[in-house]
């Protein structure tokens, strides 16, 4: 295992161009999984996503420089797969199953290149869009993702001393330590990193993986990020994103079609993958419709992953329509992956504890928490709300209602056509923290 000094590092590191992505499996294991199944029944799709910062606040085109932006967006497109990372990927069994990759798409990685991005700015805010084949504007969002918090954090870590990092770094790893140590009097919890996109930067999130290996033991399972996985000999974890159904429901000749899609998603899904990858993602378009829409094969899947109701309402609300359609929830599976946190964690567990499976996916406050940990007591390192979204299909406007109308995005008009589609039942709307 590896042991930097991060601080050191961050001192030293200040006067030259330090890649923030120096591989193309530092990503989330979804994006793969779903990149093999949209290159094989959606090649000639294209897509643009866009970077959203929900915290609008913070004035990201005044923090970040714009020529440090360019080149690191620039360095992560000279990035290839490598012949050793292929190989693994190839030989490695995920989720206990052998060849999860077929060797065309294997072979297709491999000249796999990131495609060109546009940037501007408004408003204080940079204006970043991919746009390619589905294929290949999706991979993006990861990277986009990480390049843009990691440069934040960079800024605002610029013209700090080396004592005064140690300091820092020293509460951050203090702050994790005790969470983990809360997260050991859950005997059977069982959780893992979906941290990449807004971590602080890869050494941090490659500390907090490498603590929670030690910390956690057999209750941490694993990461989503590819290369830490690999690196650490830990199991990828991963499910499936709102991508799928938002492109599927802005291809759509019409508002029947956008209805049907969440379930066209899930009907491509299973023809692919099996086990505990058919999880569920409900609530694209609202999950009380997605549910009482359902078909009753979706209540033999492993699990639904709830993603933006309050956890105990969206769990509750499952474990509902299971037992509504003759299931027994405690053989079923609930995935919690929406801005937990210890706190959030612990009340989750012992409410659902005994009546249903459950695992945690911890992203940002894992990942991104100097939530007071600065000497000098700044704020600027405390973590936003950034995400990168697929915002059209093929021309046309992809929407996401989310359970949270904070997080809907899309054109006014369209998203006002989706509530008409889907309803506007169990709609929760909640401040955005992450
Ligand atoms: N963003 C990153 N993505 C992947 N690996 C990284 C990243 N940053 C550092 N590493 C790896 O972590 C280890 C320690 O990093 P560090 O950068 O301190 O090494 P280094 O000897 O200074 O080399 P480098 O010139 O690559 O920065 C090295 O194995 C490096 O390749
Ligand atoms: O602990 P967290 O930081 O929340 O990380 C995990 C979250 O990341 C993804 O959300 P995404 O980036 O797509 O944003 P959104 O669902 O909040 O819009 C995912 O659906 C989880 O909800
Ligand atoms: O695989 C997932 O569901 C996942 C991974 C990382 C972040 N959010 C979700």
């Amino acid at each position: 295992m590896p042991v930097t000094d991060i601080a050191t590092r961050v001192y030293n590191h200040g006067w030259r161009l330090d890649p923030v992505v120096r591989s193309l499996l530092d990503t989330d294991f979804y994006k793969l999984l779903m990149l093999q199944m949209i290159r094989h029944l959606h090649p000639e799709v294209r897509t643009t996503f866009s970077l959203i910062n929900r915290s609008t606040s913070v004035r990201l085109a005044e923090v970040i420089d714009e020529a440090e932006l360019r080149e690191q967006l620039d360095h992560a497109r000279t990035v290839r797969f490598s012949q050793r990372e292929l190989i693994w990927l190839a030989g490695n069994s995920f989720y206990g199953k052998q060849r999860m990759f077929a060797p065309d798409f294997i072979d297709w990685l491999a000249d796999f290149q990131l495609p060109a991005y546009k940037l501007g700015k408004s408003e204080g805010q940079y204006e970043l869009t991919f746009e390619g084949p589905w294929t290949h504007s999706s991979m993006w969002e990861i990277p986009a993702l990480a390049i843009v918090n990691e440069l934040r954090s960079r800024a605002a870590l610029k013209g700090k001393g080396r004592f005064e990092l140690d300091i820092l770094y020293a509460r951050a790893k203090a702050k994790l330590w005790e969470k983990v140590e809360r997260l050991r009097e859950l005997p059977d919890l069982v959780i893992s990193d979906f941290g990449t996109r807004r971590r602080h930067g890869f050494l941090w999130q490659r500390w907090c993986v490498e603590a929670l290996k030690e910390g956690l033991g057999s209750r941490f399972v694993g990461t989503s990020n590819v290369l830490l996985a690999m690196d650490n000999d830990l199991e990828a974890i991963g499910t499936n994103a709102h991508e799928l159904p938002m492109v599927l429901a802005a291809l759509a000749e019409d508002d029947a079609g956008v209805a049907a899609a969440p379930y066209r998603v899930l009907e491509e899904w299973r023809a692919h993958y099996d086990g505990n990858l058919l999880v569920a993602l409900p609530d694209a378009f609202g999950t009380a419709a997605f549910l009482r829409g359902a078909p009753d094969w979706l209540a033999d899947w492993t699990g639904v992953r709830p993603d933006s109701l309050p956890a105990i309402e969206g769990g509750e609300q499952i474990i509902g329509w299971w037992k509504e359609r003759g299931r027994d929830p405690q053989t079923k599976l609930l995935i919690f992956s929406d801005g937990m946190d210890v706190d959030s964690i612990e009340a989750t567990y012992r409410h659902f504890d005994g009546r249903v499976r459950m695992s945690f996916g911890w992203g940002t406050n894992l990942t991104n928490d100097f939530r007071g940990c600065d000497p000098a007591g700044g704020h600027e390192l405390e973590p936003i709300s950034l995400v990168a979204k697929v915002t059209s299909a093929n021309g046309r406007p992809a929407v996401k209602l989310s359970d949270n109308p904070a997080k809907a995005t899309g054109l006014p008009s369209e998203i006002e056509r989706y509530r008409r589609i889907f309803g506007q039942e169990g709609q929760m709307p909640q401040a955005v923290r992450v």
